[in-house]
């Protein structure tokens, strides 16, 4: 009995110890530490409960923007943790020579395992360049121009789809335009992952609850992130909760095991696109799939491209390859429907460069080349809304940085978040609330270089999206074929809304459509 009560006081007193100890250590930090002078929300001096509950509510890029428009160009949004609106930054954080690495917060992007990286989420920097460089090839956009036939045939049937759906209903039923995008995107990726459509646009939802599980890895990631131990536990007791398919980041593993094995199962689909001239070499059925090109790497060299690399490459493209480009897609269609002398101008370009032509409705990824004010519009819009809208962390490496005139001591986590960098009036000028994608074509060449720099929709350095060509492929061919073959009306004439849980996703992007006669003006 006295035993028994000695150990409970001990146990009390050692609880007693750490808590102590541990405020201690959070009042050392926020008062007397270098770093104490950071300005930010007070709390964010104590917790990074604050930021973990900002990410939870659905709008940090604006809480970010607002955060630097009322503390300056440092600020402390977490107790390690500082977010930089300085044009001196994105060099010294994401550059050539950079040798910061992920922060901790991309942990829940993977699966709890210290071998089971992802290319998206791994911290350690060697292993990431030697697996990147694996990859690298097939996506690069020399490779990426064969693909143009299975985005053709997603494009057509999008577009399809569309006019069955408004046939005879006069602007009178909205379109879920962000959800159909997302369709688009989603068919591209399978198309080009394993030369089979997923099935989205043949039904128009969610084909197996792959989008909702999606939405709740984003969701789960973005916020448990902030606090990394928690994952290796609640990864576990939600899948365990979930029964046989798991939920989340796994139910999309599961879902990619399926895909691959139904593609090693039966010979590549053979869809021929209506209307495409194949020209000799560009048959479709020529073009490798990517899950193909993966399966010859691993026979070529099986203990360098693994089977895990092989399994690695695909969920990399479910996850991170379908909503990124459809809330792209829909940055530039609102924006464009937004302003109709934009619409006027780019519809003229079109018009001008590629007419419509019922036998070959295609639009080439050389012909979207050939129309600067489409670039210049898909720029600005990636600009007003890039897909990501959380600071891209990184921690700071040995002996310490200087940046923006602070010193940061190494194991600090710098970031800076595209929302904030593209509000930034010393790069891209007074005016960078409007959307105005002249400012891409002005004369002043060292102007517009130095927004190409800052320009950071797909990140920056050696984490830069591996991704990016195959989207802007998908946009490339998409927008100018939808301005062209339709007339679009935005339903909610003010602002739309939006969730970020690490992607900026639309809520209600809700457009009433009705195919547009050859000879229409806009
Ligand atoms: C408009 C579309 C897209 C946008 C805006 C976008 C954005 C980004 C951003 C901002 C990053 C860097 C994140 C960071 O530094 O923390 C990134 C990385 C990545 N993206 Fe994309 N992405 C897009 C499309 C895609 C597609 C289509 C794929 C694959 C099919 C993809 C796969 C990846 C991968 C694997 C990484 C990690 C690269 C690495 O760390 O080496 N993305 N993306």
């Amino acid at each position: 009995m006295f035993q028994a009560l000695i150990s409970a006081l001990l146990s009390l007193a050692g609880i007693g110890v750490v808590l102590a100890v541990a405020l201690a250590v959070t009042i050392w930090r926020a008062f007397f530490t270098r770093l104490a002078s950071v300005p930010g929300p007070a709390i964010a001096r104590f917790t990074d409960l604050w930021y973990a509950y900002r990410i939870y509510r659905g709008s940090f890029e604006k809480d970010n923007v607002r955060l630097h428009q009322k503390y300056g160009p440092v600020v402390r949004y977490g107790v390690n943790r500082f977010s930089i609106a300085d044009p001196q930054a994105a060099s010294i954080i994401y550059g050539p020579a950079s040798k910061f690495t992920k922060s901790s917060w991309y942990q829940t992007w993977g699966t709890p395992s210290s071998h089971a990286w992802s290319l998206f989420s791994d911290q350690d920097a060697k292993r990431h360049a030697s697996n990147r460089r694996q990859y690298q090839n097939t996506y690069s956009m020399s490779s990426l121009v064969h693909y143009e036939s299975y985005v053709d045939e997603c494009a057509h049937l999008f577009c399809q789809r569309l006019s069955e759906m408004v046939a005879g209903t006069d602007w009178s039923r909205p379109l879920d335009m962000g959800h159909w995008l997302q369709c688009y995107a989603f068919d591209v990726i399978g198309m080009i992952t394993y030369s089979k459509r997923i099935g989205f646009l043949d039904f128009g939802e969610d084909v197996g609850d792959v989008m909702r599980n999606l939405g709740d890895h984003l969701a789960y990631a973005s916020v448990v992130g902030v606090y990394p131990l928690m994952h290796p536990i609640l990864f576990r007791v939600r899948n365990w909760l979930a029964g046989s398919r798991g939920k989340g980041r796994q139910f999309i593993v599961n879902f990619t095991q399926e895909c691959m094995a139904a593609h090693q199962a039966t010979p590549k689909a053979q869809v021929m696109v209506p209307g495409k001239n194949y020209g000799k070499g560009e048959e479709q059925g020529q073009t490798m799939d990517f899950l193909s090109k993966f399966v010859q790497k691993h026979s070529q060299d099986p203990a360098v491209f693994t089977t895990y690399h092989v399994l690695s490459g695909c969920v990399s493209n479910m996850v991170a390859g379908s909503d990124t480009t459809s809330i792209s897609l829909s940055a530039i269609l609102y924006h464009v429907l937004h302003n109709p002398g934009v619409l006027t101008k780019l519809r003229g370009e079109v018009d001008q460069h590629c007419p419509q032509n019922k036998a070959s409705p295609h639009i080439t990824f050389a012909q979207s080349q050939g129309m600067p004010y489409l670039q210049a519009v898909i720029k600005e819009a990636l600009r007003m809304h890039p897909a990501t809208g959380l600071p891209l962390e990184r921690v700071v490496p040995e002996g310490g940085a200087t940046i923006s005139g602070v010193f940061f001591p190494e194991g600090a986590i710098v970031g800076i978040n595209s929302w904030v960098e593209h509000n930034n009036k010393a790069i891209f000028g007074d005016d960078t609330d409007r959307f105005n994608p002249d400012r891409w074509l002005q004369k002043d060449k060292e102007r517009i270089g130095a927004m190409n720099r800052h320009w950071m929709p797909f990140g920056l350095g050696s984490r830069t999206c591996i991704g990016r060509h195959i989207s802007m492929l998908e946009m490339c061919k998409l927008v100018p074929r939808l301005v062209r073959d339709y007339d679009m009306e935005l339903c909610n004439m003010g602002q739309w809304q939006t969730k970020d849980h690490w992607f900026v996703k639309p809520e209600n992007f809700k457009v009433l459509v009705r195919p547009r006669l050859v000879g229409d003006g806009p």
